[in-house]
C-alpha cells in the first residue's frame, strides 16, 4: 500500500493517462497531419508533444502550484504559427478523462488558448538540488511516435534532486507484462487492442504496471525485473536511432557478455519499463558524442521504475544518475541499467569495450 506521495502518485497517473489519450489521437493521424516542426537542435516536435505538455502542466499547477517544473517543450513556435497553435488548442480543449471525478482532480479543462500557451511556458525551471521539481517529457521518443512505433509520456517528481515518484505511459507496449519484447515498428494504427500500459514507482515502495485505458484507473500490480540466470540468454534493449546510442559498441559488449540474442531496438523510456517488468533484461545507452548531455526528463521516471523493480541504473562510469545538477544529466555519461545481481558484470564489459578501465 502506498503511504508516502499517494496524492502525487494519483495525480501523476491521471495526468499521464489524460495526456496519453491526447497523444493517441495524434498517433492515428498520418505523418503530415501530426503537425511536425523541427526544433533548433533539428529534433522533431508535434502537436501531440505540445498538447500533452499543456495538459500535464495544467494538472500540476492545479494541484501543486508551488512546485517547479522542468519540461521539454515551450510555446514560442505556437505563438508564431497560429494554425499550429489552433490545432494544439483543439486537442487540448477536447481531451478529457471519461471519469468525471478524475477529471475534476486534475482541475478540469484549460479555459482558453492563451492559458494554454502560458501553461506550456511553465516548464522552464532550471531544476537543481533543492526542493520539489516535476520533470515532464510529453512525448519521449518523438521519432518513434512518428515512425508508428514505441513512445512514452513521462512524468517524475524530484525532491532535493532525488526521484520520489515516476510514471511512464506507454500507449503502444503490450498490456501483458509477460508478452515477448518485439520492435513493434509500424503498428497497426487505430487498433489499440491489448496495447497501452502505465508504469509507476514511488521511492521505497516498489514499481507497478497497469493497463493504460480510457476509463477509471485500474489497480496497479507489482512488477519485478527477471532474475538473469544465464547471461547468454539475456535480452538487451537499445535505441532505434543510431545517433542516440552507439549500436556497434553495444554489439561488442553483448558479445563480451556472451549474449547470443540480437538486441531489441525500441524508442523512448519504454525500454526502462520493459526491463522493469522482465520483458527484457538490460538497457544500454552509449554516448555517441562527447558534447550531448542527456536530459533529466528522458530518464527520471525510468530510472526510479527500474530501481524499484530490483534493478540498478548507473552511467558508463558506474555513477548513479544525478538529477540534481540542472535540466541535464551534466555529470553523467550514458546509461547502464540491469538487474542488481548482474549490474557489475555488465558494467565491467561496458567499461572494457569503451576503454574506461583503469
Ligand atoms: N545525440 C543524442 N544522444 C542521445 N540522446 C539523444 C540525442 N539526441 C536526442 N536524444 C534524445 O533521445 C531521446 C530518445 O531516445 P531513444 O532514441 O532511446 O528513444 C529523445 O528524448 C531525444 O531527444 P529529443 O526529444 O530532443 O529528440
Ligand atoms: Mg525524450
Ligand atoms: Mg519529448
Ligand atoms: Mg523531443
Amino acid at each position: 500500500m502506498t503511504t508516502l506521495y499517494a496524492r502525487e502518485l494519483e495525480i501523476a497517473l491521471l495526468a499521464v493517462q489524460r495526456a496519453a489519450l491526447l497523444t493517441r489521437r495524434v498517433f492515428r493521424e498520418s505523418a503530415e497531419q501530426k503537425g511536425t516542426v523541427s526544433k533548433d537542435d533539428a529534433s522533431p516536435v508535434t502537436v501531440g508533444d505540445f498538447g500533452a505538455q499543456a495538459l500535464i502542466i495544467s494538472a500540476l499547477r492545479h494541484n501543486f502550484p508551488r512546485d517547479a517544473i522542468v519540461a521539454e517543450e515551450e510555446a514560442s513556435v505556437l505563438r508564431e504559427d497560429t494554425r499550429l497553435r489552433d490545432r494544439v488548442w483543439g486537442l487540448v480543449r477536447d481531451t478529457k478523462l471519461s471519469d468525471i471525478g478524475a477529471e475534476g482532480l486534475l482541475g478540469g479543462a484549460v479555459p482558453d488558448v492563451d492559458s494554454m500557451l502560458h501553461l506550456l511556458d511553465q516548464g522552464q525551471s532550471q531544476g537543481g538540488r533543492i526542493g520539489r521539481v516535476w520533470t515532464i517529457d510529453p512525448i519521449d521518443g518523438t521519432k518513434g511516435f512518428l515512425r508508428g512505433g514505441q513512445y512514452a509520456v513521462a512524468l517524475a517528481l524530484l525532491e532535493d534532486g532525488d526521484v520520489k515518484v515516476g510514471v511512464l505511459g506507454c500507449p503502444n507496449l503490450p498490456v501483458d507484462d509477460s508478452a515477448p519484447l518485439t520492435e513493434n515498428i509500424g503498428l497497426e494504427v487505430g487498433n489499440d487492442k491489448g496495447r497501452g500500459v502505465l508504469f509507476a514507482a514511488v521511492k521505497g515502495e516498489g514499481a507497478t504496471s497497469r493497463p493504460l485505458g480510457t476509463g477509471t484507473l485500474a489497480e496497479g500490480h507489482k512488477i519485478h525485473m527477471k532474475p538473469l540466470i544465464d547471461m547468454k540468454n539475456a535480452c538487451f534493449c537499445e535505441s532505434v536511432e543510431a545517433g542516440h546510442s552507439n549500436q556497434s559498441e553495444a554489439a561488442k559488449i553483448a558479445q563480451k557478455l556472451g549474449i547470443t540474442k540480437p538486441s531489441v531496438r525500441m524508442d523512448s523510456q519504454a525500454k526502462y519499463g520493459s526491463i522493469a517488468r522482465g520483458a527484457g533484461d538490460i538497457y544500454l545507452r552509449l554516448p555517441t558524442s562527447k558534447s550531448y548531455q542527456e536530459k533529466i526528463w528522458d530518464h527520471a521516471a525510468g530510472d526510479l521504475i527500474v530501481r524499484e523493480a530490483g534493478g540498478l541504473v548507473t552511467d558508463t562510469r558506474g555513477n548513479r544518475l544525478d538529477f540534481g545538477v540542472g535540466r541535464t544529466l551534466a555529470s553523467n555519461s550514458g546509461v547502464v541499467a540491469a538487474p542488481s545481481a548482474v549490474h557489475s558484470q555488465v558494467l565491467d564489459a561496458v567499461q572494457e569495450v569503451l576503454g574506461l578501465k583503469k
